[in-house]
């Protein structure tokens, strides 16, 4: 019954903005998943993950609708990440956030169907094998993304530049020029463990491109630094009805018989 897990907010395909299709026909390695702690296993061949982020890569943030981008050149190997479960040297791409209304939901991943308020995605694409993201986007290991949770806590002060910026990019199809921000402000401090398993973009085109890495430990925002988020809008500045950017997270989806590998034990 609900009220044995109402603390934990049985997720519903109620909550999220996003009306796709629920299932992508034939999927059978689709995100985001929920983390069975237990059912993980170490793999004791999995190396510590190698970011080197440079933050004049940085360029501007983007609402695109759906979340915002906060997106980086990608035309060198300035911005990288390698090392982890990975074979080849990814360049970051992008990084952007999905959250909840409130702070019971938020996050796509689950950890033993354990919510949080938000969840940080930090894209990269294979250009090893790959000259473009579009490119990448559509091939098997063609992108790598680190997802960070978010908890309520104390205040993020790497983040707060990037929480000022928001409101020039109020509506959809906004932008504002953004420098000099350093992403790996945003990973956790204490550990890097992680969990790694092959699965999809969350939003359309869903593709099954992704090596997810999923970090163990969350990261600390305040409760004023989400409440920035949820005064974004998903709709541009012309339309009649406004609707505020919340609940822009997908459901799970099934594991279909995946592994889910550790880097810890
Ligand atoms: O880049 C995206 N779309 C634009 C696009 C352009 C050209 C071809 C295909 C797609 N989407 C996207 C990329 C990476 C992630 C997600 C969505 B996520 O699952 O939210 O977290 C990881
Ligand atoms: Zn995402």
């Amino acid at each position: 019954n609900l009220t044995a897990c109402s603390s934990k907010y049985v997720l519903s395909a109620v909550h999220p903005m996003w009306k796709g299709p629920l299932v992508v026909p034939g999927g059978d390695r689709q995100s985001p998943i929920d983390i069975v702690v237990r059912k993980s296993v170490f793999d004791s061949e999995l190396k510590p993950l190698k970011p080197k982020y440079d933050p004049d890569t940085c360029q501007q943030i983007y609402n695109n609708g759906y979340s915002f981008l906060v997106e980086y050149d990608d035309t060198t190997d300035k911005s990288t990440l390698s090392g982890g479960p990975l074979q080849n040297s990814f360049r970051l791409c992008q990084f952007h956030f999905h959250w909840g209304e409130n702070n019971d939901w938020g996050s796509e991943h689950t950890v033993d169907k354990r919510l949080f308020p938000a969840e940080l995605h930090l894209v990269h694409w294979n250009s090893e094998k790959y000259s473009l993201f579009e490119e990448a986007v559509m091939e098997d290991n063609g992108l790598a993304v680190i997802g960070v949770f978010l908890k309520v806590g104390k205040r993020h002060e790497g983040l707060q530049k990037l929480v000022d910026a928001l409101p020039a990019i109020r509506h959809k199809g906004s932008e504002v020029e953004f420098s000099h921000f350093d992403p790996g402000c945003l990973l956790p401090s204490d550990t890097n463990d992680y969990w790694t398993y092959h699965g999809s973009l969350t939003t359309p085109p869903l593709t099954e491109s992704v090596t997810w890495i999923v970090m163990k430990q969350h990261i600390e925002v305040s409760h004023d630094q989400l409440a920035v988020f949820r005064s974004l809008q998903f709709t541009a500045v012309d339309e009649e009805v406004q609707k505020s950017m919340v609940n822009n997270f997908r459901v799970q989806q099934p594991l279909r018989g995946r592994t889910v590998r550790s880097s810890f034990t």
